[in-house]
C-alpha cells in the first residue's frame, strides 16, 4: 500500500524519490545524466510518471457520487469515443484508445463528465486492458446502481508496436456487460449505436 494519504501529499513528496531512481536508470542505460539536455530529465520523467499514475490517489466512486441526480429517464445513455491513455503493467509502456460506455438508469442519472473522469482514474494506474474494463464496469454498477451498464474498450498497445511482436495495426477490444445489457437485444442496440456515426 502507498505510504501517502492523498494526491497532494504524494505529489509533493514522491518526486525526489522517483527523480533519484530515474537518474540511476539513465546512468545504467549508458547516458550521462549531467549533460545539459538530461539535467532536468529525472525530474520531468518523475513528474510525468506521477501524472500517469495519479489514479491510485483518487476515489472513482466519490466522483460519481458527486453528481448523481434523481431523474425519471429509463432509456440508454451512451457516452462513446472517450479517449484514454493507460500504462501496461507488464512493460510500463502506454496503451491508448477509446472507451464506449452506456448505462440504463434506475431512478438516477449521473453528470455526464463524471463517466470520462472515472475512466481516467482507472486508466492512470498500471493496468491490463481487461481489468481496466472491469474496474470501470463494476464502479458504475456498484455506485450508480443502474438497470444495466456496458463498457467497450478498443486500444493499441505500445509494447506490441515498438518492441516485442512489433505489430503496428492490431487493436484489442475488451467488453463487459451487466444487468439489462446481458440481454442480447439490448447489447446489440448498444453495439449498433457505438459503431454508427449518427449516434
Ligand atoms: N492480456 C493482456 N496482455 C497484455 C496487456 N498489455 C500487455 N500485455 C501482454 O503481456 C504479455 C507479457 O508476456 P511476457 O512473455 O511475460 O513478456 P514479454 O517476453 O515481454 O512478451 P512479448 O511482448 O511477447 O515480447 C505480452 O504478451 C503482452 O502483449 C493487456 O492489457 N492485457
Ligand atoms: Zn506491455
Amino acid at each position: 500500500m502507498s505510504p501517502y494519504n492523498n494526491f497532494e501529499e504524494y505529489n509533493i513528496k514522491i518526486t525526489d524519490e522517483v527523480k533519484g531512481r530515474y537518474k540511476t536508470i539513465i546512468t545504467e542505460l549508458g547516458e550521462d545524466p549531467e549533460r545539459e539536455g538530461l539535467l532536468k530529465t529525472p525530474e520531468r520523467a518523475a513528474k510525468a510518471m506521477q501524472f500517469l499514475t495519479q489514479g491510485y490517489y483518487k476515489d472513482p466512486a466519490e466522483i460519481l457520487k458527486g453528481a448523481m441526480f434523481k431523474e425519471d429517464y429509463n432509456d440508454m445513455v451512451i457516452i462513446k469515443d472517450i479517449e484514454l491513455y493507460s500504462l501496461c503493467e507488464h512493460h510500463i509502456l502506454p496503451f491508448f484508445g477509446k472507451a464506449h460506455i452506456a448505462y440504463i438508469p434506475d431512478g438516477q442519472i449521473v453528470g455526464l463528465s463524471k463517466i470520462p473522469r472515472v475512466v481516467d482514474v482507472f486508466a492512470r494506474r498500471l493496468q491490463v486492458q481487461e481489468r481496466l474494463t472491469h474496474d470501470i464496469l463494476e464502479c458504475i454498477n456498484n455506485t450508480l446502481k443502474p438497470k444495466g451498464v456496458a463498457v467497450v474498450i478498443e486500444a493499441s498497445h505500445m509494447c506490441m508496436m515498438m518492441r516485442g511482436v512489433q505489430k503496428q495495426n492490431s487493436v484489442t477490444t475488451t467488453s463487459g456487460f451487466r444487468g439489462q445489457f446481458e440481454k442480447i437485444e439490448t447489447r446489440n442496440e448498444f453495439l449498433k449505436l457505438i459503431s454508427s456515426d449518427l449516434s
